[in-house]
């Protein structure tokens, strides 16, 4: 389960479906791994990822909420598990077995004399037949405690009542395959010597549901499979023979290769978004050469330039989403705080939070631009005054969305409203992860529905909905600050720009666009990257948070290297005292 990571750092643009052949356990049980979350994100590498069953995925998707903080969501019919930015696509489907194998066993000679030996051992009684791998998640000795029980309810069935079970050898030698193997036959043992019974094996009931833990009810079960009429068994044993002939294992593997192709078409469609389509050869180079953004290459292009806009989302950017605490480290502002001090740099800080927290946070950096509420605020400096998107800002729609977000919140414990400036959301991070993604998923559409004339777009983050006024994005910060920068004479030679979630992906869009577009100065160095491994209108990516600072680092690091003013452990020091 964790080779998917490996395959994925190795390869990244391989084609990559897991399928999970065994049940995939409640996350209470999961939830004892030490080593969870890896085989989590392992996973979650994937393109596909496919299990036997709805209560498997269901487990899956579960732990992954639970412990990932990871959504997922139904979407034409797929279930689809939103990691990175990218859907990763879910598939439920029984493996099935080898029908050509088991026509070809049928029509052997050898088995239409088992067949008729069984029929004249067991000629007048009634058979009941069970096929299973001898191992431990058969429950084979429950199934033989529900036929003692039968026969001890109903007496007057011993002696016409046998029970074949076929059991194929247990696949693996382990110590797990010989105690079922011994326990198995210990039990079949015990009721036969009970009932003088003649040649019962482990059976499976097959046709009725019944919780096998339940050894009562299995055994009801098997007296109502033995009192039901011939034309009701054929119609069922038909039923399923229908099934299991058009879902055996060649289906199964069909199947499995067509969503796989569907889910890394749709990948790779996302990850080369502008690839072809008018755009000039730069902007389909982002497809192409998706790559992790080292710092030799990143500071190469820095050194070589002199007038730089350097773009910085926060959360999930600068700061884990798993932080309780959001404050920045000194660490990150003595950072910051050298990037500015390069009078060849403009550095921004372009977040969905509001104003008043950023300021806050990021008071010791003076010469640090921020643009908060996705753009709707921004200023350049410490001491320049908020400048206000142009964007009309009508709030009555905030009189819609309030009542239908408390309605939420009052149902879904452990939500709440955060009230921006130009924006209303809704967080779900502390609620039950099922239930709050459900709800989210409810509130969106039920929004949406209520808006539908009101000049405002509804968005799912992070475990949040979000509904901010219409064409406010990331996106335009970019084309704005780039502009700006350009009429002040500082064309921008050198772009970093670095995000991890989807209003990211508007900043890399319009990045695209500048660079693609002819009629405006071209920028020399351009480093779009996102955070984490996935499709994305990024060319770059690197791992995680702890990678993002260091790649910082590094840049100050060149800064500080190209003026020899200070050192960057001068200004750690400095900050921390
Ligand atoms: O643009 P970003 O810097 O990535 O900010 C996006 C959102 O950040 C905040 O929400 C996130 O943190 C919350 C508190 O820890 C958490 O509850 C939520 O799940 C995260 O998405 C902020 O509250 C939002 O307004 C921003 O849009």
């Amino acid at each position: 389960m964790v080779l998917p990571s490996f395959l994925r750092k190795r390869f990244n643009r391989v084609k990559l479906g897991f399928f999970l052949h065994s049940p995939f356990p409640s996350s209470e049980i999961y939830m004892t791994i030490p080593v969870r979350e890896e085989i989590l994100r392992s996973l979650l590498n994937c393109d596909l990822i496919g299990f036997h069953t709805f209560d498997y995925a269901r487990h899956f998707l579960s732990c992954c909420s639970k412990m990932l903080g990871i959504d997922y969501q139904c979407q034409r019919g797929y279930i689809g598990l939103d990691y990175c930015g990218k859907t990763i696509n879910i598939k439920i489907l029984h493996m099935g077995i080898h029908m050509g194998q088991l026509e070809s066993v049928l029509n052997m000679e050898q088995t239409a004399t088992l067949a008729k030996q069984l029929k004249e051992k067991f000629e007048g009684k009634i058979v009941m037949v069970g096929v299973d791998d001898l191992d431990l998640l058969k429950g084979i000795s429950l199934k033989f405690s529900a036929m003692g029980r039968l026969l001890e309810m109903r007496p007057e069935l011993i002696g016409k009542v046998v029970l074949v079970q076929i059991a194929n050898p247990a696949r693996s030698q382990g110590k797990d395959a010989l105690e079922v193997e011994k326990e198995t036959t210990l039990v079949a043992q015990q009721i036969n010597r009970k009932y003088e019974f003649i040649g019962c094996s482990p059976s499976l009931s097959g046709a009725y549901r019944v919780n096998p833990w339940d050894v009562g009810a299995v055994a009801d079960a098997m007296y109502v499979g033995i009192q039901m009429k011939d034309e009701e068994k054929h119609l069922r044993h038909e039923k399923h023979y229908k099934y299991i002939s058009s879902h055996d294992v060649a289906f199964w593997a069909r199947s499995f290769d067509l969503d796989l192709e569907r889910a890394c078409k749709e990948h790779h469609l996302k990850r080369y978004y502008n690839v072809g389509f008018g755009l000039n050869f730069r902007v389909a180079a982002v497809g192409t050469n998706f790559r992790m953004l080292t710092i030799e290459r990143v500071a190469a292009a820095y050194n070589n330039t002199n007038s730089r806009l350097i773009l910085l989302d926060y959360d999930g950017t600068m700061m884990p989403q798993s932080a309780v605490d959001k404050t920045p480290r000194s660490e990150v502002i003595s950072i910051l705080d050298c990037l500015c001090s390069d009078p060849k740099n403009v550095v921004f800080i372009v977040s969905g939070r509001g104003r008043d927290p950023l300021s806050k946070w990021f008071s010791p950096c003076e010469k640090l631009g921020i643009s908060a509420e996705h753009g709707y605020f921004t200023r350049w400096t410490k001491n320049s005054p908020w400048e206000t998107c142009s964007v009309a800002m009508d709030s009555d729609w905030k009189k819609i969305v309030q009542p239908v977000m408390d309605l939420y919140t009052e149902t879904t414990d452990g939500s709440f409203i955060e009230k921006k400036e130009s924006a209303l959301v809704w967080h779900h991070q502390d609620a039950d992860p099922d239930f709050g993604s459900c709800q989210a998923k409810e509130l969106l559409d039920h929004l949406e529905s209520v808006l539908a004339n009101e000049p405002v777009v509804v968005k799912r983050g992070q475990q949040i909905v979000e509904v901010k006024p219409q064409g406010v994005s990331k996106g335009l910060v970019v084309e704005n600050l780039v502009s700006t920068m350009r009429s002040q004479g500082k064309s921008p030679d050198f772009l970093f720009c670095i995000g991890d979630d989807r209003s990211d992906e508007d900043m890399f869009e319009s990045i695209a666009r500048l660079v693609g577009n002819p009629l405006t100065p071209p920028i020399a160095e351009v480093f779009a990257c996102t955070v984490g491994h996935k499709p994305t209108k990024a060319k770059y990516y690197v791992d995680d948070t702890p990678e993002v600072i260091k790649l910082l680092q590094g840049l100050a690091a060149a800064s500080v290297g190209s003026n020899h003013t200070h050192t960057l452990e001068d200004d750690h020091r400095e900050t921390d005292d």
